[in-house]
């Protein structure tokens, strides 16, 4: 096994479940009528009508052979007896032989339509299914590398799922059509069935075997797979050409790259060459099976047991039984297979998110009377021996402006996530106005708060939507809009653009105009004005802008937010002495609050900070 740091616990355990069981196999079988259950769902008319058709197109081959043993046996009937010249059976005969190529051509034309058309919209509703359903999990999910390889199987098997319906579809089309093949034969030899059987089977198991390896290779990949579309996106896009280029880093990434392609390339390799050796071994077995068939017909046909048209259609149903039967063992593996990549596509559904809104929420109050009430609050990230915060307890009060101040990774953004409800609590609880934030109505919540963290996104939108995203439920309204970025001070930004609110950002799509890190940050803050919101968070909100531009951001905010609550996040003094408190926390504890004064008097955690950035301005 190896043991690449790449590999997390997931891929570990999947290597452990090297062989699956026929067993195995067949109870992975039972994921398929949810699955269908989900095809009938896309369309109940489409799924009838392919089921409908596909009996129908698995009796053709029965009755084309039987028409055509017909028409050889009335051939010979009247080549024996020139004298007896009608041929209107014979005509008729060929006749239906002509409707039946027809009509099965037919079939199989519009099946194929259906099974594309039905395989894309199952797509389509999937992938939508899969999107809801990540929009309901908790930030902290995302952040878990198991978590992200469930996801990352799901998304990519909503491909792998459009060829296993038309599989599953065709594997019973298939057992029918065999059934009524089989029932002929058995009518004229019995044993035919069995030596079928004989010739078949090794090739089925040979098949299941390989499947079996190539599933556990491709659960193994998983990390490794998702490392090579990230260094795909490092290596060639705009966001990173930048860094790229100055770092040198291209030989880096690309070095990377080759190296996983080639382990891929290595392990994938030996697996096809096993499996196509054995492949042609089995086939050999299955031909010799044929022709062993083939000769007991010719005897009975010779002996006078059989007639030539029983020869022929005898020697047509077991060519095609063989080439059904072998269809159906192989597809059986990769259907079997499909069941089981299922499993994971289930299992992502089956994740359940943990933040969810109380079963009688309280609304949101407003305004808020007594405001949020850290009580001994304490956070571990998932996986994480450390407290990012611990021991918080304070208030923040309505009306109140509020700064965090602390060193990196004192724990600033992660009371900020508390507060926003994006994580709960490992201990002690937040209360607003005295009840439990996990009381509240989750959107309700989300929807009185205003927040811009750091690390915002700059949507390869339009300037308007650009903003919008604070207040989705109001993107067309544009009065709204621009009054959002006269108050971050993005209208004057917008009116410089040969766009202005039309103006497609980021370089990504034709048109785009790049911004530069202040630019985009007025827009970030617009979106907080967008919504009314009674708190208002913002995480280093103008560390990109230049100093007049921070002064008058700040000038406005003060305005804006009179009488609402506000939590500032900055490292520039200048910004937070503007607040009405100040809290300084230290390795996730809070080690100081007060006012600026006071925590200057007071000559310690803060005060110490304060005076280095100073000496910086001296
Ligand atoms: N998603 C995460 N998963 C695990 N640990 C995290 C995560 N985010 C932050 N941490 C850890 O939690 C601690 C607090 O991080 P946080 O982002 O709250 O600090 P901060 O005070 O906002 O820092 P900065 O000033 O650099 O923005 C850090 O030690 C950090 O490594």
């Amino acid at each position: 096994m190896r043991t690449s740091k790449l590999f997390n616990k997931d891929s570990l355990q999947a290597t452990s479940k090297t062989n699956l069981t026929f067993r195995e196999r067949i109870a992975a079988l039972s994921n398929l009528p949810l699955f269908l259950k989900m095809v009938w769902r896309t369309s109940p008319a489409m799924t009838f009508a392919n089921m409908l058709l596909r009996i129908a197109r698995s009796a053709t081959p029965l009755a084309m052979l039987y028409i055509g043993k017909l028409i050889i046996d009335n051939v010979v009937l009247l080549s024996k007896t020139p004298q007896h010249h009608d041929l209107t059976l014979l005509w008729e005969l060929v006749a239906i032989e002509f409707a039946l190529a027809i009509s099965s051509d037919l079939l199989n034309r519009i099946i194929t339509l259906i099974d594309s058309l039905l395989g894309d919209l199952f797509s389509k509703y999937t992938s939508i299914r899969i999107l809801k359903h990540a929009a309901t999990l908790d930030l902290d999910q995302f952040e878990d590398s198991v978590f992200y390889d469930k996801l990352e199987r799901a998304r990519q098997q909503t491909i792998g799922r459009t060829v296993l319906l038309s599989q599953v579809m065709s594997q019973v089309q298939d057992m029918i059509t065999m059934g009524f093949l089989a029932a002929g034969l058995v009518v004229f030899n019995p044993w035919l069935i069995l030596l079928l059987f004989v010739a078949i089977l090794p090739s089925f198991l040979g098949e299941s075997h390989f499947n079996d390896r190539s599933y556990v290779l491709t659960r193994t990949q998983t990390p490794e797979k998702r490392e090579l579309d990230y260094l795909r996106f490092l290596g060639a896009s705009d966001e990173t050409a930048k860094e790229l280029k100055i770092f040198d880093l291209s030989g880096f990434v690309i070095e990377r790259f080759s190296m996983l392609s080639d382990r891929f390339y290595t392990a994938n390799k030996k697996l096809s060459i096993q499996r196509s050796a054995w492949g042609t071994i089995f086939a050999l077995i299955g031909t010799a099976g044929y022709y062993g068939a083939y000769i007991i017909i010719i005897l009975d046909t010779v002996s006078g047991k059989a007639t030539i048209g029983e020869l022929t259609f005898l020697a047509g149903s077991f060519r095609q039984l063989r080439s059904l039967l072998e269809t159906i063992l192989n597809r059986f593996s990769s259907v079997s297979q499909g069941a089981i990549y299922l499993r994971d596509f289930f299992d992502f559904f089956e994740i359940k998110p943990r933040i969810i809104t109380a079963l009688k929420p309280i609304p949101f109050p407003n305004p808020i009377k007594s405001g949020f009430k850290f009580e001994n609050v304490g956070f571990q990230y998932l996986n994480s021996e450390r407290w990012a915060n611990r021991h918080l307890n304070f208030t923040l009060y309505p009306g109140e402006k509020l700064a965090l101040v602390g060193e990196n990774g004192a724990g600033k953004t992660t009371l900020v996530k508390l507060l926003s409800r994006l994580y709960d609590p490992t201990e002690g609880r937040i209360l607003l106005d005295g009840k439990d934030l996990r009381d509240y109505d989750l959107a309700d919540l989300r929807m009185n708060l205003g927040i811009i963290f750091q690390d915002y996104i700059r949507y390869q939108m339009n300037f308007s939507q650009n903003i919008a995203v604070g207040n989705i439920k109001e993107k067309e309204n544009a009065t709204l809009i621009r009054s959002a970025a006269h108050q971050s001070m993005a209208d004057l930004l917008a009116e410089k653009l040969p766009q202005q609110y039309e103006q497609m950002l980021g370089k990504r799509f034709a048109q785009g105009v790049e911004l530069s890190g202040g630019e985009w940050q007025k827009i970030a803050l617009a979106r907080a004005y967008m919504k009314d919101a009674q708190l208002l968070i913002l995480d280093e909100p103008t560390a990109s802008l230049d100093a007049r531009a921070e002064y008058e951001v700040f000038q406005r905010f003060a305005e804006l937010t009179a009488g609402k609550s506000a939590v500032l996040i900055s490292h520039r003094f200048s910004t937070v002495r503007m607040a009405d408190r100040i809290l300084v926390l230290e390795k996730g504890e809070l080690v100081e609050i007060g006012s600026h004064e006071e925590l200057l008097l007071k000559n310690g955690r803060y005060a110490d900070l304060f005076n280095l950035q100073a000496m910086g301005y001296r």
